[in-house]
This record gives C-alpha cells, sequence and structure tokens, in this order.
C-alpha cells in the first residue's frame, strides 16, 4: 500500500454544507442507484444516448441516483435528471483508470456531479500523487467523495482519508481481490460495521435478489450497471443460453 491507513493528518471533510451532505445520503438509502454507462465502440456511447437512459431509468422506476461515466455524459444527465449523480471520468483501461487524479475529479465535479468515484485501491496512481490529493480536490469542490475499493484494507484506508461513501466496485478486478463471477458481499460484510461511512454494494449484481442480499449483507445502497443499462450484455446472455 503506498500510503499509511491512518497518519497524522486529519481526515479531509466536504465543503458541501452538512445537511445538503446528510440529505444526499439518506435519500439513497436502502435504495438503488443505477450506473448508466455503455463501454467504448458502443452506438449508445453518446452524451445523448446515456441522458436517454438515465432520464428513462428515472423517470419509470424508483430509483435514488445514478451513476454516469465522463465529463460530457455527467453535464448531458445533470440537465435532465435532478436526483443525486455519482461522476467519474475513466481515463484507460488498465490499472488505475477511473478518477486516476485530482484534475480529473475537479472536471467531473464541475460537469455537475453531487459525489464522484475515484479509483481508492492500493495500486500505484498514473501520476503518482496520493490519493489524499484527490480527496482534498473533491471536498474543496464541495462535492462528496466516493472511494471505489476493491478490498476491506483498501476501505479502511478510505475512511481514514475522509472519504465520504465507499463503494465494492473495483472486487474482481485487481489482483487483491477474489475473481468472482458475481457480487462480492463478503467485502460489504466485512467493511460495513468497521467504518463509519456508508458502504455501497457495486459490481455484478445481476439481479434483483442479488441487489437485496446486498442490502441484508449491511449495504448501504444496491448500485446496478449492466444488468439494468446495458443491452448488448443482456441480449448477450439470453442467446448464449441459447446455444
Ligand atoms: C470495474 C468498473 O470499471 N466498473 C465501472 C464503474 O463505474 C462500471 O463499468 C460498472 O458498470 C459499474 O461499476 C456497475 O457494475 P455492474 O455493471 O457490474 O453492475
Amino acid at each position: 500500500m503506498s500510503e499509511p491507513a491512518t497518519g497524522s493528518a486529519p481526515p479531509s471533510r466536504t465543503t458541501m454544507p452538512t445537511a445538503r451532505a446528510d440529505a444526499l445520503l439518506a435519500g439513497v438509502r436502502g435504495r438503488l442507484i443505477v450506473s448508466c454507462q455503455a463501454p467504448p465502440g458502443d452506438p449508445l456511447r453518446s452524451p445523448a444516448h446515456i441522458a436517454a437512459i438515465a432520464a428513462s431509468v428515472c423517470a419509470g422506476a424508483p430509483v435514488a441516483g445514478v451513476r454516469i461515466q465522463g465529463v460530457e455524459d455527467v453535464e448531458a444527465v445533470r440537465a435532465v435528471v435532478d436526483l443525486p449523480l455519482i461522476g467519474l471520468w475513466k481515463d484507460g483501461a488498465d490499472g488505475v483508470y477511473i478518477t486516476p487524479t485530482a484534475g480529473h475529479a475537479r472536471a467531473i465535479a464541475r460537469a455537475g456531479a453531487d459525489v464522484v468515484a475515484v479509483d481508492a485501491t492500493a495500486r500505484p496512481r498514473p501520476d503518482g500523487r496520493p490519493l489524499a490529493e484527490t480527496v482534498r480536490a473533491v471536498h474543496e469542490a464541495g462535492k462528496l467523495f466516493m472511494a471505489d475499493v476493491s478490498t476491506l484494507d483498501e476501505g479502511l484506508r478510505a475512511a481514514a482519508l475522509g472519504a465520504d461513501l465507499i463503494s465494492t466496485t473495483l472486487s474482481g478486478y485487481t489482483a487483491d481481490s477474489p475473481q468472482s463471477s458475481g457480487p462480492d458481499l463478503e467485502l460489504v460484510r466485512a467493511l460495513a460495521p468497521r467504518v463509519r461511512v456508508p458502504v455501497c454494494a457495486e459490481g455484478r449484481l445481476r439481479t434483483p435478489a442479488d441487489a437485496r442480499a446486498a442490502l441484508d449483507a449491511g449495504a448501504w445502497a444496491a448500485v446496478v450497471g449492466t444488468a439494468i443499462t446495458a443491452p448488448a450484455a443482456l441480449a448477450t446472455r439470453f442467446a448464449t443460453a441459447l446455444t
């Protein structure tokens, strides 16, 4: 791990007013957050399409918030969705690629996200700067910091740095985490009682029963992407079952 779990510096705190932060977190508690993203090359990968998907999901279902990738997509979704918006910027495909620097985080904050999701794994960051710098940048922008982690240690470190919420997003995608085809609810069970901030279950929640099980495991909210907003992946599951 490149930084200690705790240090002499106090944890960073957001400049978002406390009442607003509390209301935002309370509003997503026990509920569904939908990740609306399209992979590179997918015909749906455009801000207009992602905004339409997000607007459709939010108008037609009792969802609590959305998770959106990229500056232009965050801007486009912000214009049509009034729910809490978790923004991130995927830059690259290997190593730390989810909002990898403080500069990426500031851009996502400016685009209109309420919460900025950032890779908070123990892996080296592409610019060599400490994660604490990105936490501070998000907080100075008046936003909440969501730490995308893959292990218990990473979650504990993120909480010590001042993360406002933690998500299991990267379990299964790092060498340190279990490589499972399903969600990592063990991580939720291990982490949630050890930190004072909400822990979201995210990654490979494929069914409503998975989302329910995540909350039963102690998750604050369930974040679901592919199983709701990725038609090509969904069609593949059906087509494959017929071969
Ligand atoms: C690992 C990574 O880059 N995860 C990304 C984070 O934003 C997204 O590609 C996922 O779709 C999202 O986490 C939701 O997960 P799932 O699509 O499995 O429900």
